[in-house]
This record gives structure tokens, C-alpha cells and sequence, in this order.
């Protein structure tokens, strides 16, 4: 089943890169990937910048007419107003952001985000005709309990709780276990496809078997060139949230290609 749906690869950029620098990053990662003849059918591509950057790219892509897509990293849940600093998912979709990120653990972590509040996020996401990138993923303690499985279900259930199942259907989920971003410590492959085939298990039972086999579901923590391709080769991992290496435009590049990279994984 995994062959009907198209693999995503999101560089989430986190708070990197001012306006200028997003063009050259997004200008040389589209020329890497168009040297290479990428065929974006077979491997979505997509960066997730600042909202400072968002303009700029917006310019960028459909003045050179890119094949690669864009998105925001947080959307507020509140649709105008009296909100200081925050940012609505009609402004979001008038950039031409085809995805907004919502409930990342640092956004759960510093900013107190719960799954009510995701949940809420993603829905506005959706009106506004954009898709959300729903984020679920368990601490170490989590893991050291060995409740990571339910932990990350019961995410699920939260934060796309009110979701009908097509909704669900073209929703993208992330699952990125919380001791694996930004630590240099990946979680295997094996790990990586426990939880995502759990979380597929999960959509089957709440929303619907259909449901279930078109929505995609990426892993995220730590992804490099090195690691992407036996990440990747697992039935229930449909692409990557890339945190560090999407700032480097030749690795997110070799990410995006990941079917041309060895397998690592059997190498000590
Ligand atoms: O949080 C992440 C992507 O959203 C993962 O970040 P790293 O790839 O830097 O570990």
C-alpha cells in the first residue's frame, strides 16, 4: 500500500535563516535537485522557514517557477484581532503555504501547547485550505516506560480529535520521538516504524481503514543522508521532518533522493 502514497520530505528550518539567507538556501536547493533531475512526483519536497521568510520565498518559488513547496511552522488559532504577534492561517494561505506545522514538542514543550490546542490549530489549517503537519512524539521517561506506543496514539486521538476521516486522509502526521531531535541520537528504523505503523493502527480504529492508508505519516529526529534511506525503506514511514540537515542544501538534497542512497542501517 505504502506505493500509493507519495513520500514527503520537510525541511523544518526551526529559527534559522533571515529573509536573504532563505532565498540562497532555497535557490541552490532547487538547483541541486533540478541538476539531478528530480522527479518531485516520486518525492514531495517541501521547506518549512520562518514566517519572516515566508514573502520571499513565496517570490522566489513562483518567480523561477520551482517545483518545490512551502509552509509555516506555527499558525494561530484565532482568525484576526486583538492577538499580538501571532499569525492567522488566512495570512498563511495568501503567502501560498501549502503546509503549516502544528504541535511540534517545542512548541508542546516551551509554549505549553496541548493536544486541544493542536487540534485546534490543524482545523484552522485546514479551512483555510492548507495542510497540516500534526506532530506527536514521546520524551525519554516516556520511552523508558515502554509507553511510548500509547503515549503517541493517544496524541494522535488529541490532536486531530474533531477531524472527519478525510480530513485525516490528507493530513500529513509527524511522529518524532522527543530524545531523538537535534541530539544526533536516531531512533532506528524499527523504532521509527513501531510507532508509525501503531499510529496507522490507530487512525484505522477512529476514523477509517481508507483513512488509514492515504494519510501519511513521516518520521522526524535526527534525519540525515547517512540514516534517511533505512528509515525510508520501512512500510509505514511515509517521508521526513528534517530539523539540521535541511539547512544544508546539498544533504536535505541527498535526503529528498533518499531511493539512490545505501541502506547504512546493517553497518556497525
Ligand atoms: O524537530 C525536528 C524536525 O521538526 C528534527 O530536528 P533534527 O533533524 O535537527 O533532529
Amino acid at each position: 500500500m505504502a506505493q500509493q502514497r507519495v513520500p514527503l520530505i520537510a525541511g523544518n528550518w526551526k529559527m534559522n535563516q533571515n529573509h536573504q539567507e532563505a532565498v540562497v538556501l532555497v535557490q541552490k536547493l532547487s538547483w541541486v535537485l533540478q541538476d539531478k533531475k528530480h522527479d518531485y512526483e516520486r518525492v514531495e519536497v517541501t521547506v518549512l522557514p520562518p514566517f519572516t521568510d515566508l514573502r520571499s520565498v513565496q517570490t522566489i518559488v513562483d518567480g523561477d517557477r520551482m517545483r518545490l513547496s512551502y509552509g509555516a511552522q506555527d499558525v494561530s488559532v484565532h482568525d484576526s484581532g486583538a492577538y499580538t504577534g501571532e499569525i492567522s492561517a488566512s495570512m498563511l494561505a495568501k503567502l501560498g503555504c501549502t503546509y503549516v506545522v502544528v504541535g511540534h514538542s517545542e512548541r508542546r514543550e516551551y509554549h505549553h501547547e496541548d493536544d486541544a490546542l493542536v487540534a485546534a490549530k490543524a482545523l484552522k489549517t485546514i479551512d483555510a485550505g492548507m495542510t497540516p503537519i500534526v506532530c506527536v512524539g514521546e520524551g525519554l521517561e516516556v520511552r523508558n516506560e515502554a509507553a511510548h506506543v500509547a503515549h503517541c496514539t493517544q496524541q494522535v486521538e488529541g490532536s486531530l480529535a474533531g477531524f472527519s476521516p478525510d480530513q485525516v486522509a490528507e493530513a500529513v502526521i509527524a511522529y518524532e520521538p522527543v530524545w531523538a531531535i537535534g541530539t544526533g541520537e536516531v531512533a532506528t528504523p524499527d523504532d521509527a516504524q513501531e510507532v508509525c505503523e501503531a499510529i496507522r493502527t490507530q487512525v484505522a480504529k477512529t476514523w477509517s481503514s481508507q483513512a488509514a492508508e492515504r494519510v501519511r505519516i513521516l518520521y522526524g529526529g535526527s534525519v540525515k543522508a547517512a540514516n534517511a534511506a533505512a528509515i525510508m525503506a520501512q512500510p509505514d514511514v511515509d517521508g521526513a521532518l528534517v530539523g539540521g540537515a535541511s539547512l544544508q542544501a546539498e544533504e536535505f538534497a541527498a535526503i529528498c533522493r533518499f531511493y539512490d542512497l545505501p541502506d547504512l542501517s546493517g553497518v556497525a
